[in-house]
């Protein structure tokens, strides 16, 4: 009888030496925030693209992540090209579904929306996209996704058919969170949503950080440096700034001196 195994080539090439998980859960360990810029595939320009890559070189970020919940133009190829051209930047997919995975990207945010109960974004596009993923070398980053209500529906809401997490329950958010890290997921993403009008709470972030190990990845409405500084104070290991950058370059240099002097303090104490 033949074997009904796929035939599964593994790429082997790594780009960066040490596991960007390894990364993440030491820098969480140790205090050590980051920062992460979002690009969206349908709205980079390749000439402001290349400006904004130049800039890192002086303001630092530690990961670029790369994705939308509907992309209309497929240029991951050419954004992590570009990233690499001008950058040593980790570059990280955050995919809507699994017709966005870019085999040259570092890695790929494995999101399970455990927000939702929507089982296609709960393990319906983990298992057609499986193969693939195994045979891309891509590092997988086992995500639980939990989007976050802020206001107005959001794209991934509309996408993925789920209601968010009322932004007022912190305990609710809580215990998502803690199913998440029982299940073996490593990192959690409390998602406010692209352009949110509200980022998630304080009080929301420090409810996760009490209750799981994890790093902890914030995003969605961080634009500006107070709520860049609530969010990291209030426990996020990583934070994620898409749009903020997008609409005021000048939010680069503020965000890198925020994370900067968290991580001095941090040796300091
Ligand atoms: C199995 C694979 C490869 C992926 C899992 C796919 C899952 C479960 C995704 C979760 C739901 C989802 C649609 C997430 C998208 C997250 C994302 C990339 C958000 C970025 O913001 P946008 O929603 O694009 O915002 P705008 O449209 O406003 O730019
Ligand atoms: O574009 P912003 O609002 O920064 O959101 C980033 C990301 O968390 C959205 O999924
Ligand atoms: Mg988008």
């Amino acid at each position: 009888m033949r074997s009904t195994q796929p035939q599964i080539q593994h790429n082997i090439t790594k780009r960066h030496q040490q596991r960007l998980q390894t990364i993440l859960r030491t820098n969480k360990e140790s205090g050590r925030k980051a920062l992460a810029i979002l690009l969206d595939p349908d709205k980079v320009r390749q000439d402001e693209l290349a400006e904004l890559l130049v800039k890192t070189q002086q303001y630092s970020v530690d990961f670029f992540l790369v994705g939308g919940s509907l992309v209309t133009d497929y240029t991951h190829k050419e954004i992590v090209a570009s990233i690499r051209k001008h950058t040593n930047v980790p570059v990280i997919l955050f995919p809507g579904n699994s017709l966005h995975i870019e085999a040259s990207a570092d890695a790929i945010l494995l999101l399970s929306l455990i927000s939702g109960r929507n089982a296609d974004f709960l393990i319906g596009q983990h298992v057609i996209a499986a193969p693939l993923l195994k045979r891309s070398g891509l590092e997988i980053l086992p995500t639980g996704y939990m989007l976050v209500d802020s206001g107005t529906q959001t794209t991934v809401s509309y996408i993925s058919g789920t209601t968010p997490l009322p932004r007022d329950k912190p305990d609710v958010a809580a215990c998502t969170a803690m199913a998440g890290e029982m299940l073996g997921l490593s990192l959690l993403y409390l998602d406010a949503g692209s352009g949110a009008r509200w980022p998630v709470s304080a009080a929301m972030i420090e409810a996760v950080r009490a209750a799981v190990d994890v790093p902890i990845i914030v995003g969605g409405g961080i634009n500006s440096g107070e709520k860049a500084y609530s969010a990291l104070k209030a426990g996020a290991d990583l934070i994620v700034v898409g749009n903020g950058i997008e609409q005021n370059p000048d939010l680069l240099p503020e965000l890198s001196t925020i994370v900067r002097d968290f991580n001095q303090s941090a040796v300091q104490a």
